[in-house]
């Protein structure tokens, strides 16, 4: 047996373990969620598997729930740090493949610092997927329980709903995320953002992640909100997005390219112990 080693590290507070592909194939979904849990495990906002292949890193990321997210903006930064800290890649850029599309990361002179190419911004409801049948859905008034909230869609290779705010109020991201996120106009479910605009240089916003719940930050999420707020012609094409974990740095070209940029700490390497699943049940 392969022995349980991890790597974690974060991004603005957005922390996940990175394992080789050989470690999680001994893993089930139930040891995923306990491995991921804040007291029964070491505790994560996700889990980053590395194939391991030497000539094309390829990424998969499952989220604290034990269910596969296609992308992730703060784990393809992790991810990058990590291959760079086992020596696999240097300075120069590099493509990472991902269920949700092939991406180019580039480690700045400063490790700590690391530019991601996430693709095009989508904005078909077809790409999340989202029972809309509309060519983009941009403020569009979606029912939830008690209220009728506008919602803007977006695809960064994996789903997003945003919602902008005069005002961000993280209690309201606790109490429409959940909502927003199992409503069912979106069969594989959505991450959510509550934005402010600040000016046309900034936002602020607030995070309800899919299969994960509140963060302190996202990368995909920051790349969306940006980009809708760009469509509606509220920002530039250069904007610093605020989370409650700290800034990222998005730009665009015309064609909705989205270009982030933002740190990666690492936090340990650590070999699971096995007893670790043997206390702990973790609802799904
Ligand atoms: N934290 C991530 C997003 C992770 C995946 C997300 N929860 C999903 O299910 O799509 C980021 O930084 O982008």
């Amino acid at each position: 047996m392969t022995p349980l080693l991890f790597h974690k590290y974060h991004g603005l507070g957005n922390d996940y373990l990175v394992c080789h592909r050989s470690v999680a194939e001994q893993l089930r979904t139930e040891q995923i969620r306990i491995l991921c849990h804040r007291h029964y495990g070491v505790g994560s906002d996700g889990l980053l598997i590395d194939s391991g292949d030497l000539h094309q890193p390829t990424l998969r990321i499952i989220n604290p729930d034990g269910s596969e997210a296609e992308k992730s903006g703060n784990g393809l930064r992790i991810y990058a740090r990590y291959l760079f800290d086992i020596g696999r890649v240097g300075h120069e850029s590099f493509l990472v493949h991902t269920a949700g599309g092939d991406v180019h990361c580039r480690v700045h002179d400063d490790p700590h610092q690391i530019t991601v190419e996430m693709g095009q911004a989508n904005f078909s409801p077809a790409a999340l997927p989202a029972l809309i049948d509309q060519p983009e859905v941009l403020n569009y008034p979606l029912k939830l329980a008690d209220e009728t909230i506008l919602v803007s869609l977006v695809s960064m290779g994996n789903p997003h709903c945003v919602v902008l705010v005069d005002k961000l109020d993280l209690a309201l991201v606790h109490r429409l995320g959940p909502q927003i996120e199992n409503h069912p106009v979106f069969p594989k479910r959505t991450n959510v953002q509550l934005v402010e605009v600040v000016d046309r240089t900034t936002l602020r916003i607030g995070i309800w992640e899919r299969g994960a719940g509140f963060t302190m930050a996202s990368g995909s999420s920051s790349c969306a909100a940006a980009s809708v707020m760009r469509k509606l012609d509220r920002v530039n094409n250069r904007v610093s997005v605020n989370m409650p974990g700290g800034q990222l740095q998005i730009t665009f070209d015309d064609n909705f390219q989205v270009s982030m940029s933002g740190p990666v700490h690492k936090i340990a390497s650590l070999t699971l112990d096995e007893d670790c699943f043997a206390g702990g049940k973790v609802a799904s």
